[in-house]
């Protein structure tokens, strides 16, 4: 099973801060989808709002086809990952797995324990004696044996060290082809998780920005590599979302699409051209002034 999710013109204000502008958007049910946006862009406000963890100022939230807060039944069915466990410091983890078994209908015991061993998660320790990676590693435990049809993670990985952020990117990947269901991964680490994500969606002050299928986001913008004379001739008067050398070897990335009068001129002059990665595209379309 999974959940789509709407929302609707949706504003979330603290006091004098607006921190989602009249927001509208669609996720369909069954994809993994990356939010991406700087510091303060509103991901929390939105992902809180979804997990009813919090109500709209204005606007509409429907989840499914019904709006998650206040519904319990609803909520049951949708998992918000944070990078701290939601339970009293003097819980120990077994504690906490146990009410999770007890909250959650989809639970997997056995998954949750090979988790667990992957994470080399001390089960007999209370909370406020596991390191800030191990409470994140705990998270990502609950939210992927949780197998709930609406699963988020916000920055849940905050703090895990490399080997386990790439063990949890890959159990994220083979357990939602197992068992698809909506994922939703809120993040700064683009470079590292985009490949995961279907769709993209950009958030920037608390409005829209982008949201594309990754593919169609990267190919908005050009890698242009060769020779480094000819790449300099080749994207001279262009948007540069990037540039690196090494030797006499030039890459340059630039923003806009090629004619294929353009891309037969560039493979004629030896260049090579690919993607453009996520992280330049998110510099460049939130850029505090976008030329
Ligand atoms: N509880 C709160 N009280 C007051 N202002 C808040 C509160 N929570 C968020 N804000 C403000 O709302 C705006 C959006 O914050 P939000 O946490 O949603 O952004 P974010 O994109 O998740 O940021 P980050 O990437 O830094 O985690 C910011 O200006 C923030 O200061």
């Amino acid at each position: 099973m999974t959940l789509s999710v709407e929302v609707k013109d949706l504003t979330i204000r603290y006091g004098d801060t607006v921190a989602v502008d009249r927001l509208t958007l669609r996720l369909a049910g069954g994809k993994i989808y990356g939010l991406l946006g700087r510091n303060g862009s509103g991901k929390t406000s939105v992902l809180s709002a979804v997990s009813a963890f919090r109500p709209a100022t204005s606007g509409a939230v429907l989840v499914g086809d019904a709006e998650p807060f206040e519904n319990a039944a609803l909520t049951r069915q949708i998992c918000f990952v944070r990078d701290r466990v939601d339970a009293q410091d003097t819980d120990r983890v077994t504690a906490v797995l146990r009410m999770a078994r007890a909250l959650r209908p989809n639970w997997d015991e056995e998954y949750a324990q090979a988790l667990i061993e992957r994470f080399r998660l001390p089960v007999r320790k209370r909370i406020s004696g596991l390191s800030r990676g191990m409470k994140s590693a705990l998270s990502v435990t609950l939210g992927l044996a949780a197998r709930a049809p609406l699963t988020i993670f916000d920055e849940s990985y905050l703090g895990m060290d490399a080997p386990s952020r790439y063990a949890f990117y890959d159990e994220l990947l083979n357990d939602y082809m197992t068992h698809p269901r909506t994922i939703i991964v809120s993040t700064h680490l683009i470079e590292e998780v985009g490949s995961l994500f279907e769709e993209v969606v950009i958030l920037d002050k608390g409005r829209l920005v982008a949201h594309e299928e990754t593919e169609a986001l990267r190919a908005r913008g050009v890698a242009v590599t060769g020779p480094a004379d000819t790449v300099a001739a080749f994207t001279e008067g262009r948007t540069v979302l990037g540039d690196q050398r090494l030797g006499g070897t030039r890459s340059t990335t630039i923003y806009g699409q090629l004619t294929d009068d353009e891309r037969a001129k560039a493979r004629y002059a030896g260049l090579d051209l690919g993607p453009v990665g996520l992280q330049d595209l998110f510099v460049h379309l939130t850029a505090e002034e976008r030329p």
